[in-house]
């Protein structure tokens, strides 16, 4: 019995090798060069998984500008010179973004397709509200939320804190009631929120539904999904109601689905903003005394001294004029974000390198762009947090070949083109408010000595977040 099932599973083992290798085989031979690895579907994405950055690095050492991984069944093409970067953010028809937002978005959330007017629709009403439209709002509403927040943190005494969680809190009840409105069930929310970012990685991998179903890793997401349907009485953004409303017409949708199509919104809002916050606060925290109160000094300057009541006026319009404290936000993203956004190609494309080869790209196949956040040519002394690089950074910079090329094909925390993240600024004033905040409220000190490591495995799309989750600070109200 036992050599019966030993002789199946070889011949399944040999079959796949077999196809693997003609797919192999097929992909390769006017593409860029393919690394496949050797255990069928799994690909390299062991080694991939244990630090997609370094993996990168070692794989672009060793075969130029482009080339292709397989990983979990699916070939991804990673570009890595920002000068083809810039290229392939120029052409969004042929590179698309929307296209693998709805493979991930049907990956991780379900959803149905829906069709491209619409969709087309919902993009532009998100963009429109997160970046111009709703804003001030927004941002008017995470002032009021942080700030009454803020009011129970008060202490006379020293008190210690867990940084990662303090923020967590903080900034997933402050975001959630701000883009869901103040009545939303933002507790619920935010507690089903962490277990899913955990697991997000997995859910949105090419691993079949039937494993993801049977793993529980659905029920993780549909718990989430749950809270995230907006009830009149909420208060919701004007664009998430019309999004609301587009889905709500799809025939035959389930409640759950329905959720995922409005959680995913809340999940794009909090995975990121939260772990930049934490960096952002903890390279602050470890800076010098003298260059704490060289951006103390900026935000009196801007904003003025709190108020006989305690209050601290933060105009919507004035937080672009904190350059300093902007420039420690833009760097903890340098230093602490991942590698790549992706796109889609959408036709057979021969795509002329840079480096002057040409590679056959399929129709449909997956890119990954990566940024140069740690590439010396661009970030002197790339793994030191300098807290005013961004103070004298140019708006473009002169790639290895000599060309000009602009900034944002080599700094890349918020993506490129024309799916540039459209909450990058309701984020940034987010976190800004919270630095005046804590800068003007309390004396803090970093109590954890170790520095703490970036938890490499998420580092792919994501803000690396801390590894191990725990960083103690202390603070009490300033003298
Ligand atoms: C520090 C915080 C954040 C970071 C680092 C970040 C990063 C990104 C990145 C890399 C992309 C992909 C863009 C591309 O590949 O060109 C993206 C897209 C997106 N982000 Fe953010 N994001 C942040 C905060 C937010 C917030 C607060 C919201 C909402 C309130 C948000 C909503 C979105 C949406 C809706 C998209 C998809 C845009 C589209 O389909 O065109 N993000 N973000």
């Amino acid at each position: 019995m036992i050599t019966e099932a030993f002789i199946l599973l070889a011949i399944i083992y040999v079959a796949l090798m077999l196809f693997f290798n003609k797919v192999h085989r097929k992909v390769i031979s006017k593409g860029p060069p393919l690394i496949c690895g050797y255990i069928p579907f799994v690909g390299i994405a062991v080694e991939y998984g244990m630090d997609p950055r370094a993996k990168i690095a070692q794989l672009s050492e060793k075969y130029g500008d482009i080339f292709t991984i397989y990983v979990m069944g699916q070939f991804i093409t990673v570009v890595t010179n920002p000068v083809d970067v810039a290229k392939i953010y120029s052409s969004p028809k042929t590179f698309n973004f929307f296209e693998v937002g709805i493979e991930f978005g049907n990956r991780a959330f379900t959803l149905p397709r829906m069709d491209d007017q619409t969709n087309n629709t919902l993009i532009h009403d998100i963009h429109h509200g997160l970046q111009s439209q709703e804003l001030p709002v927004l941002t008017e509403r995470a002032n009021t939320f942080i700030q009454r927040d803020f009011k129970n943190f008060r202490s006379k005494d020293w008190k210690k804190v867990n940084l990662v969680e303090w923020v967590g809190d903080i900034i997933s009840s402050v975001t959630l009631r701000a883009v869901y409105g103040e009545n939303c069930n933002f507790k619920e929310m935010a507690k089903t929120f962490f277990p899913f970012d955990d697991k997000f990685a997995i859910i949105a991998s090419n691993i079949p539904f039937a494993v993801k179903k049977k793993t529980g890793l659905f029920d993780i997401r549909d718990s989430f999904a749950t809270n995230f349907v907006p009830r009149p009485e909420d208060d919701a953004c004007l664009f998430l109601h019309k999004r609301y409303d587009a889905f709500k017409g799809v025939k035959d949708l389930s409640s759950i689905q329905l959720g995922n199509a409005m959680s995913i919104i809340g999940w794009a809002a909090l995975t990121n903003t939260i772990t930049t916050t934490v960096w952002t606060i903890y390279h602050l925290l470890k800076q010098p005394q003298s260059v704490r109160d060289e951006v103390l000094d900026e935000i009196r300057d801007v904003l003025g001294e709190r108020s006989d009541g305690g209050a601290l006026e933060i105009p919507y319009e004035q937080l672009s004029n904190l350059k300093k404290v902007d420039a420690i936000v833009s760097e903890s993203l340098r230093l602490h974000f991942g590698v790549l956004s992706s796109r889609m190609c959408m036709k057979k494309h021969n795509f002329e390198s840079s480096s002057g080869r040409s590679y056959e790209l399929p129709a449909r196949g997956l890119m990954l762009l990566a940024s140069s956040h740690h590439d010396p040519h661009f970030f002197k002394d790339p793994e030191t947090f300098i807290w005013d690089r961004f103070l004298h950074m140019p708006s473009s910079v002169i790639a290895k070949n000599g060309k000009s090329i602009p900034l944002s094909s080599v700094y890349l925390p918020f993506g490129g083109g024309a799916n540039l993240c459209p909450g990058r600024f309701f984020a940034k004033n987010e976190i800004k408010i919270m630095v005046c905040l804590l800068l003007t409220s309390f004396d803090m000190k970093v109590e954890t000595e170790e520095e703490p490591e970036t938890d490499k495995m998420k580092w792919t799309l994501q803000v690396g977040p801390f590894k191990e989750g725990n960083i103690e600070i202390r603070y009490k109200n300033k003298e």
